[in-house]
């Protein structure tokens, strides 16, 4: 049997990752047309690449159903409940940097770190009888940050995209998000709190600690290791 790579099958991270492993002497491509997820592999016997959504990818590593994966950290570590016993960390590939951080509005002048954060929702919720709301699709990481920051009264509301736009549309009051140039957050009238991220990202190469593995799929994935070893 084959070693069973996943590759995000679009976006920013797919072309990245094409050429991070094209670098060190392994191709990947897409088989067929470009709406076609079928991948092929050239460099390396035994490898079978499956292109899949960046956001399945830790579960698929958890399920054991491939052996390594392409996917953001900050992916892995909100999907994967003791993330670290479940997927070895192989390599930090350099891009798809992104930082998970809080951000309140811009006219919240008294509000520029967790802690002025902290008493603006306890005002909050005197003020209004509800927690404020906080929008994001990075529920783990968000509650387990403001947990250790001791920031009690909020709530979490689901955001899987365009979470910055729900200010605006009075869905949320502040929102956790991950952001690189910061262009989203200025253009929605946002600011990060001073703090700094709750988590930075990039894009990782995972090994599944959950896949069994025959003997030939070992010895695969030495040789693969040699070859990312070499960077
Ligand atoms: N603006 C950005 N700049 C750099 N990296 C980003 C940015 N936004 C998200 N990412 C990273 O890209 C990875 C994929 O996230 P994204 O939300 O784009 O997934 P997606 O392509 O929408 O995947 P899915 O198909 O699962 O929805 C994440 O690890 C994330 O940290
Ligand atoms: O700091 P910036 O460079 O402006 O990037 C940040 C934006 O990028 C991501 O969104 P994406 O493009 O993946 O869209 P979606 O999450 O809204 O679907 C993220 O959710 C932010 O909205």
């Amino acid at each position: 049997m084959s070693v069973k790579l996943g590759v995000p099958s679009k976006g920013r991270l797919m072309e990245k990752t094409f050429d991070w492993f094209g670098a060190r002497g392994v191709t990947l491509g897409r088989t067929g047309s470009e709406r076609e997820y079928a991948g092929r592999v050239e460099g390396v016997e035994g490898v079978e690449l499956v292109l899949l959504s960046a956001g399945e990818i830790p579960r698929e590593l958890a399920a054991g159903r491939i052996h390594l994966g392409v996917t953001g950290i900050d992916l892995v570590r909100e999907k994967l409940a003791q993330w670290d016993m479940q997927v070895e960390v192989l390599a930090e590939l350099g891009f798809g940097q992104a930082d998970l951080i809080i951000a309140v509005p811009d006219f919240w002048v008294d509000v520029e770190t967790l802690d002025d954060l902290d008493a603006a929702a306890a005002a909050f919720r005197r003020d209004h009888g509800f927690r404020m709301r906080i929008a994001t699709k990075y529920h783990r990481l968000v509650r387990d940050a403001l947990r250790e920051a001791g920031v009690a009264d909020y709530q979490l509301v689901d955001s899987q995209g365009a979470t910055e736009g729900t200010v605006k549309n009075e869905t949320a009051e502040a929102v956790a998000d991950i952001t690189s140039t910061g262009e989203t957050l200025r253009a929605n009238h946002l600011r990060p709190l001073s703090d700094g991220p709750l988590l930075k990202s990039q894009a990782t190469l995972f090994r599944s600690r959950n896949a069994a593995m025959d003997g030939a799929e070992r010895r695969t994935l030495e040789r693969l290791r040699d070859l990312i070893a070499r960077g």
